[in-house]
């Protein structure tokens, strides 16, 4: 049984209908990524999962159990937490304050067990607990976002756009820890507009298009696929699609374009 599965999907917000038939699952330790050019959708789907928005149609299953009408806090319970996009952290707060903010809904003993990994995943917040969040950078307020979402304890971590308004060498810092998050056990759905990156470190992909999901796939296949690359992902220079998978996708790509296989 997949951890989360989502079926039959529909999400919008109000009349306007964002994401149609939307079906995706998640397996256990696995890292998944969500890819689309701005406006796809990616945020809109890890809104509906963390339960900020109410899907319009379809399920939400959480190991089996459906979810879709749980409230945030009791997904968060559950075991969903999001990261969401532009950080969102509370900027005249110490680090040590949005920690403890992040930790509101679990006990005061895995409150303190959670501190500790999470000094040890993040040395530069350790160092800087009493420091206000506001006065940092980028990358390191994008950290701050990540192990306040992981003071929950959390099974899955939504990650909406990790690499945002981040300096270079602190993303690939940013996409380093994310692998290190799966190592211990943590399960991630990634949205991300660096498909590259996102690709490299993830196990499945999925391509969002029109209000769908378009194309989707083993990382590996999809990163390889040069006509993937150029026509979904927005990357050129990538290598030809050279092996047998490669080309299967290409060829789907093809049906999805011109509506045959
Ligand atoms: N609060 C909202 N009310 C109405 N429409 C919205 C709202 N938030 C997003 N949308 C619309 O939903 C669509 C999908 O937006 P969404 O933010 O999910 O895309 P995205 O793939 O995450 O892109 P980005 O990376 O730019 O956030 C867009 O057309 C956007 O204008």
């Amino acid at each position: 049984m997949p951890l989360l599965e989502l079926k039959s999907l529909a999400i919008g917000y109000g009349h306007h209908r964002v994401l149609e038939d939307i079906n995706l699952t998640l397996q256990r330790g696995e890292i998944v990524t969500l890819l689309g050019a701005n406006g796809a959708g990616k945020s809109t789907l890890a809104k509906a999962v963390s339960g900020l928005l109410r899907p319009q149609a379809g399920s939400i299953l959480l190991e089996g159990e459906a979810i879709e009408t749980l409230s945030p806090a009791m997904r968060l319970q559950r075991g969903i937490a999001h990261v969401p996009e532009g950080r969102q952290i509370f900027a005249g707060m110490t680090v040590a304050e949005n920690l403890a903010l992040g930790g509101y809904a679990v006990s005061k003993a895995d409150a303190a067990a959670q501190l500790e990994t999470v000094g040890s995943l993040f040395p530069v917040l350790r160092e800087r607990m009493n420091d206000i969040a506001g006065n940092f950078s980028g990358g390191q307020q994008q950290m701050l976002a990540i192990a306040r979402g992981l003071m929950a304890k959390p099974k899955i971590l939504l990650l909406d756009e990790p690499s945002l308004g981040v300096a270079p060498l602190l993303v690939a810092e940013i996409f380093r820890l994310i692998v290190a998050l799966r190592q211990q056990g943590i399960t991630i759905l990634l949205a991300e507009q660096n498909a590259k990156a996102a690709l490299s470190i993830a196990d499945r992909g999925y391509v969002f298009e029109n209000g769908r999901i378009t194309l989707s796939g083993v990382a590996k296949d999809l990163l390889e696929s040069k006509e993937i690359a150029e026509r979904y992902l927005g990357m050129s220079g990538t290598t030809e699609a050279s092996d047998a998978a490669g080309a299967a996708l290409a060829a789907k790509l093809r049906g999805v374009m011109f509506g045959a296989e």
